[in-house]
């Protein structure tokens, strides 16, 4: 298991669960006021904490599935890549896809942050691929 540096503002508190044995946590908004997010509007949300990963792990932001099924809420940039070498803010960039105003009110969790392994490679630039059975065809080719 892996011990991560993390560091909060002097408001922000970690509840013990979140930070034993854990594969990620749940991301708060660290604001003072509400903030409104009308349909279509986006906005980066602090969340009050910075993190400091080994080389070999990145923390991977990800949308809450309760806040886009009810409400439409999702990221977006998708998922967010928290790379190794990023000492700022944890931050969550999200959107309302929704048809109603959405009220993010402080200390809400807004997203959830999970921990992973990810390769390093060389690129190898070559003429040809090995070819497959699937070979080019993608994008649904094989029916619904
Ligand atoms: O949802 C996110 C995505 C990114 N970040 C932070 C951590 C990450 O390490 C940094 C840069 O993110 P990314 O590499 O996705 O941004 P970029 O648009 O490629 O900018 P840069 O040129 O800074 O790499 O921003 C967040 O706080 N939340």
């Amino acid at each position: 298991m892996y011990k991560i540096k993390i560091k909060t503002k002097d408001n922000v508190s970690l509840p013990k669960y979140e930070t034993i044995g854990s594969a990620g946590m749940d991301l708060r908004a660290n604001i003072k006021e509400p903030i409104i997010l009308k349909p279509g509007q986006r906005v980066l949300v602090s969340t009050g904490l910075y993190i400091q990963l080994p080389e070999g792990l990145e923390a991977q932001v990800r949308a809450r599935s309760g806040l886009a099924v009810k409400y439409g809420i999702g990221l977006v940039n998708g998922v967010g890549t928290i790379d190794s070498d990023y000492r700022g803010e944890i931050k969550v960039p999200l959107i309302n896809w929704g048809d109603e105003d959405f009220y993010i009110n402080p200390e809400d969790r807004i997203a959830q942050m999970v921990i992973c392994k990810y390769e390093k490679v060389t690129w190898d630039q070559v003429e040809f691929l090995d070819e497959t059975e699937r070979g080019s065809g993608g994008f649904g080719h094989t029916g619904v």
